[in-house]
């Protein structure tokens, strides 16, 4: 898209286009495109964007701790799996591929997914987003940089031993097509051989927060909310 920019601007010194395309907010790639918003097709958005991965296993409690972020800081909550469940409800082309994967406890490819994620942070008004169970894989976190073209602010990794996502699981009662034993033993090999590297990646880039999932739902979220504290007193 840059690079679009820059054609269209052949007096312009390539250095000069790229320092003034790194100043320009990242958000404006998360639209459709600078061309178009010179057209006045899509007005820009206004902020930055402020994003914050949400990660953990099955059961975890991710979940239920970005309820309780969207209540106290405002943030808008996508959850990965909630989009996808939503595909298979509407019985869109992708439905079926869904439906058998989440079964199978496997990883939808990541441009389903980078997609559906884009179109809800496009229609959405706040430049806060929780997103919730996302990137579980480096394929999922090298396709939203690709594609959304946007790093996240606060990675936050909900640690829970794994007898106790069991128990959660299987206790959920939500009907969910995978919260069954089989399903749960293949998402936690999954989280273990294809999550936990990108996690790792975060705490090698110093934003992961790790919070211990253990306790009651209050308890832990005393653990997540001087996170978000400090980044409002940041401004
Ligand atoms: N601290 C807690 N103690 C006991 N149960 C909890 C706690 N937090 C969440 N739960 C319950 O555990 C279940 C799983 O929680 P939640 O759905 O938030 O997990 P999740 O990480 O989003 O899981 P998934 O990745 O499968 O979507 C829910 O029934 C929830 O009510
Ligand atoms: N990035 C993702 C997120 C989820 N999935 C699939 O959906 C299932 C349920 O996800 P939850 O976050 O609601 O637990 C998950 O087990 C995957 O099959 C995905 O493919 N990619
Ligand atoms: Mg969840």
């Amino acid at each position: 898209m840059w690079r679009r920019v820059a054609s269209l601007s052949s007096s312009i010194s390539s250095s000069f286009l790229a320092q003034t395309a790194s100043r320009l907010n990242t958000w404006e790639s998360l639209t459709t495109g600078i061309a178009q918003q010179a057209k006045g097709v899509i007005a820009p958005k206004e902020k930055t964007p402020f994003i914050t991965f949400v990660l953990g296993g099955p059961g975890s409690g991710k979940g239920t701790q970005c309820i309780k972020i969207v209540e106290t800081f405002g943030f808008a909550h996508l959850s990965a799996g909630d989009l996808l469940r939503r595909e298979i409800a509407s019985k869109s082309a992708d439905g079926a591929m869904i439906l058998n994967t989440i079964k199978e406890g496997k990883i939808v490819p990541s441009q389903v997914t980078v997609k559906l994620i884009q179109k809800e942070m496009e229609l959405s008004d706040n430049h806060k987003f929780l997103i919730d169970g996302f990137p579980r894989t480096e394929e999922n976190r090298v396709s939203f940089e690709r594609i959304i073209g946007v790093e996240p602010n606060v990675v936050l990794f909900f640690d829970c031993p794994e007898e106790e996502m069991v128990k959660r699981v299987l206790n959920r009662n939500e009907g969910r097509v995978d919260d069954n034993l089989e399903t749960i033993k293949k998402r936690l090999t999954v989280f273990q051989a294809l999550s936990l590297p990108v996690i790792n990646y975060y705490s090698e880039k110093g934003k992961l927060y790790t919070i211990k999932a253990i306790g009651t739902e209050d308890e832990i979220f005393e653990q997540v909310r001087p996170i978000f504290a400090a980044f409002e007193t940041v401004g």
